[in-house]
């Protein structure tokens, strides 16, 4: 190929805007005498780094390699790296015709944009999880219990549960007596006691307050009441120290609703529960009462 012909491929590859650098052995002797492509590849970056080698023309060594690749990660002259996509070197007649793509912006976009989304990722599941969590006693809340609820019900087919809405008896009494962080603690304690006694078949929230819902999933109804009522014994051997170094127990009161029967939405079970821990409450509490009514 003449070099006319050359430079008009070379303008018509101007033209589409594609970096192109040709190469010659005059001014890049030691390229052709490595036969180095990754030299090549250096090269063409200086030279398309500096457009006014841009349009150099020379004579060339035939003994260049030829060589196609669709990625290139060439070491530049301090030590960092540049990434060049399709890069080719083509001997065309008396020249070299180099092209490629410097794309190590591109890449450090995409780098900074996989890492931004990460962390994004990573911030909503925290934010998340914030939101599903109660931070005083680090057991769910309320919105994570009717999420939960929600999933059960729709993802089994044979679902039923029991739900005991539980409240802790005379707590006002712990604030009142040994401040507010002796009430957290004593919130803390009890959360912390169910977390320990509970299987995987059971789901413990807290509603708010000293209010706790504990739903227990795919077992009889006469079993579940009575793990509420070994819940309950086993709460009243906890023995807190006071801030005045007393011993001080507690106690709860619950009431049971079971699916099926008295409900089958959250809403209407929690208020079933509720009537029944009423009952329990006016017959003395530290008591666990199914629900009867209609
Ligand atoms: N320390 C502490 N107290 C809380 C928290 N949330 C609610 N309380 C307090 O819990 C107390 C609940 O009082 P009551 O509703 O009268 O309940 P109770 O004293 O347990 O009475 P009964 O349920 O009838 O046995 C209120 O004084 C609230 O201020 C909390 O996160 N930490």
């Amino acid at each position: 190929m003449s070099l006319e012909q050359n430079n008009a491929y070379y303008s018509v590859l101007n033209y589409l805007q594609l970096p192109v650098v040709v190469l010659s052995a005059n001014e890049h002797k030691e390229v052709f005498q490595n036969n180095s492509f990754q030299l090549v590849a250096q090269h063409y970056l200086n030279a398309s780094n500096n457009p006014a080698n841009r349009h150099l023309a020379q004579l060339i060594s035939s003994r260049l390699l030829k060589n196609d690749v669709d990625k290139l990660e060439v070491e530049i002259n301090n030590g960092s790296y540049r990434h060049i996509f399709r890069f080719t070197a083509n001997v065309v007649g008396e020249h070299v015709i180099v092209e490629g793509e410097d794309i190590t912006e591109l890449k450090r976009s995409q780098f900074l944009f996989n890492r931004t989304n990460s962390l994004l990722e990573d911030y909503s599941k925290q934010m998340f999880e914030l939101a599903h969590t109660d931070q005083l006693t680090n057991v769910p809340n309320r919105r994570a219990l009717f999420a939960k609820f929600s999933q059960l019900q729709s993802n089994h087919k044979d679902f039923s549960c029991t739900v005991s809405l539980i409240d802790l008896d005379h707590f006002k009494r712990f604030n009142d007596s040994f401040g507010h962080d002796f009430g957290d603690q004593v919130l803390v304690t009890f959360a912390k006691h169910v977390k320990d006694s509970i299987d995987d078949t059971c789901y413990f929230a807290r509603l708010g307050g000293e209010e706790f819902c504990l739903i227990q999933i795919n077992n009889k109804d006469t079993f579940c009441f009575a793990n509420t009522e070994t819940l309950l014994q086993t709460t009243k051997t906890i023995k807190l120290m006071t801030p005045d170094n007393s011993n001080i127990g507690m106690s709860f009161s619950a009431g049971v609703a079971v699916y099926g029967k008295d409900g089958i939405s959250l809403d209407e079970l929690l208020n079933k529960a509720d009537k029944a821990l009423y009952i329990a409450k006016e017959n003395g509490r530290s008591r666990v009462v199914k629900f009867e009514g209609a």
